[in-house]
């Protein structure tokens, strides 16, 4: 049995080791609130792998913890056997502060072990990581980004064979390897016989890209004419992402300049975060009919266009998703290509107009947490099983997938899909806009949002369980006017129907997520994030037009937001 360090102990630990002068001199001007910040837990394991602040203590990115993690990664590997070895890591990362010096590290502690390394040269997006790692038959992956967070932070995602992140049960198992190693200062490293990829990838991946594209008339036609901005946020997505766009035909591509060279500290935007419009501020100089912006790592992607009024507007991912899952249908159905074992795959706090989409096309819809493992490992079944085509997968939260060549949400994928849907609609004389408000008149009219409230630090942990404990003690009938029809508490995977009593189990695994059903069809639903100290809360309104769907809106969030205060 390991004796658990207190906070002290490893502030001594630290105090004595040989730092790196930044982390040396970060230490010793730190405030005690600080130190007690970077040192209270190990680094987390969440949703999308270890994120954090950059910086000195155990609960921070740096060489030690980055070395610590690989090192356990690799203590996994030896119990898997020589195969697996063999077969090695494929490491990435993106333009983020420190995330070349992570990779070295990571490929130095792995090459000690006898690993095959694969190492990127330069940033790279994570789906080619995840591409990568089937074209390479590699037995793990590490990138390195913290996707949209903010210049202070970085992070390490896992990746396992298959090429999607690793789920919890293998997550939890290096969790423990790394327990384990106690003395983080004396990591061995050797820097010989790593191999350097990456031309070699872009050019499979972007082979693999052509196989978005579904109907190329309709790109010939408009593909001069169609005009794109095209930013990747400072990130790793630009070189290939302008790629995508050209070899599919759009030759009016708009580059975002002061934004395309890969730069960690992001110096136009404050969160490199697509979900929100501030990110276009430049883009909108372009003029462009359509506005693409990817994250850093180019998983996420945003989306404005200029609507009939000349100005811009911005769509959520949900709306995102419907309008890519109603083109792909509708493009493939004129195609001759609809499968007739077609599925999507969403998250259960995304919206439900993807599904009544998809099956209006006889198209199944398969529902599971958040964390886009979850999606990778569907598509995983539906190819052992041979019982599904997968067709679509997204979550609310700007992630989509569009073909399984990669398991993770893919960005470069989703900027060539929606350009062509661009050209569908521009074939139509229609905006995207006007695009959507044909689905809403199909299929019913929804208004979505998903807002997230800080709670940091170990104190904001526990806050963020009284809230969830609350809720669910308290045990709301209603928000506001509206009466709750159906409960589902994921954590105890139990959904109750408050009108007549009965409950019925919930077949996903557990997870810290309430979700109400309320009579009128709307929902709303809450959950702690996995990747950041934030409390995420998800509305689904559902109105006869699109303005009764954002009055409800409007209305489930105030009364949700005093609920939140009782
Ligand atoms: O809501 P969170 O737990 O913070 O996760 C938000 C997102 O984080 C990462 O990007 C994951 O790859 C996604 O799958 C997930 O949806």
């Amino acid at each position: 049995m390991i004796k658990e360090k207190t906070i002290q102990d490893k502030i001594k630990e630290w105090e004595v080791a040989d730092l790196p002068e930044g982390l040396r001199l970060e230490f010793a001007n730190a405030s005690q609130d600080k130190l007690e910040d970077a040192f209270y837990q190990d680094l987390n394991f969440g949703t999308a792998g270890m994120r954090g602040l950059l910086g000195v203590g155990t609960n921070r990115m740096n060489i030690f913890t980055v070395a610590q993690t690989t090192e356990a990664l690799a203590r996994h590997m030896e119990k898997q056997g020589a195969d697996a070895k063999k077969r090695g890591v494929a490491i990435s990362g993106d333009s983020r502060i420190n995330s070349e010096l992570f990779k070295k590290v990571s490929a130095e502690v792995l090459r000690t072990h006898d690993i095959t390394v694969y190492l990127f040269n330069g940033p790279h997006p994570t789906p080619e990581l995840s591409f990568a790692l089937r074209y390479l038959h590699a037995y793990a992956g590490i990138m390195i980004t913290a996707s949209h967070n903010a210049k202070e932070y970085n992070g390490y995602k896992l990746y396992g064979e298959d090429g999607g992140q690793l789920p919890p049960k293998p997550a939890d198992e290096i969790v423990e390897e790394r327990n384990a190693i106690t003395d983080i200062f004396h990591i061995k490293q050797v820097a010989s016989g790593i191999k350097k990829i990456g031309a070699d990838i872009d050019k499979a991946y972007l082979e693999q890209i052509k196989t978005i594209t579904i109907n190329p008339d309709l790109i010939k036609k408009w593909g001069d004419q169609l005009t794109i901005s095209f930013t990747p946020l400072h990130g790793a997505g630009g070189d290939l992402g302008v790629k995508a766009l050209k070899q599919a035909g759009f030759n009016k591509v708009l580059v975002v300049k002061e934004q395309f060279a890969p730069d960690g500290t992001f110096p136009t935007v404050k969160y490199p975060n697509p979900e929100f419009h501030e990110v276009f501020k430049l883009s909108e100089n372009y003029g462009a009919e359509i506005e693409l912006a990817v994250d850093p790592d180019s998983d996420r992607m945003g989306v404005g266009y200029k609507g009939s009024d000349g100005s811009y507007h911005y769509l959520t991912g949900n709306q995102i998703a419907a309008l890519m899952v109603n083109y792909i249908l509708t493009a493939q159905e004129k195609a001759g290509t609809l499968p007739a074992n077609g599925a999507i795959v969403t998250s259960n706090v995304s919206s439900n107009l993807p599904e009544l989409i998809a099956k209006s096309f006889k198209i199944k819809q398969f529902t599971v947490l958040t964390g886009f493992k979850y999606i990778a490992d569907k598509i995983v079944e539906f190819d052992e099983k041979q019982n599904h085509t997968f067709e679509f997968g997204f979550e609310e939260s700007y992630g989509f997938l569009i073909k399984p060549f990669v398991h993770d949400k893919d960005a470069i994928q989703a900027i060539t899909l929606m350009s062509e849907l661009a050209a569908y609609y521009k074939d139509r004389d229609m905006t995207i806009g006007d695009g959507l408000d044909e689905i809403y008149a199909k299929f019913g009219a929804f208004a979505e949002q998903s807002k997230a409230t800080e709670f940091p630090g170990e104190k904001g942990q526990e806050e963020m369980t009284a809230v969830m404990t609350k809720f669910r003690n308290r045990g709301p009938k209603e928000i506001g006017n509206i009466k709750i029809k159906i409960v589902e508490d994921n954590d105890l995977r139990i959904s109750k129907d408050l009108t007549t009593g009965a409950t019925k189990n919930i077949s996903l695994p557990a997870a810290n997520v309430i979700k109400y059903w309320l009579e009128d069809g709307s929902w709303v639903a809450l959950r702690p994030s996995g990747t950041e100290p934030k409390l995420k809360i998800y509305i689904a309104a559902k109105g006869q037009d699109m303005q009764a769907a954002n009055q409800q809106l409007t209305y489930l969030e105030d009364q949700l937001s005093q609920l939140l205060k009782k």
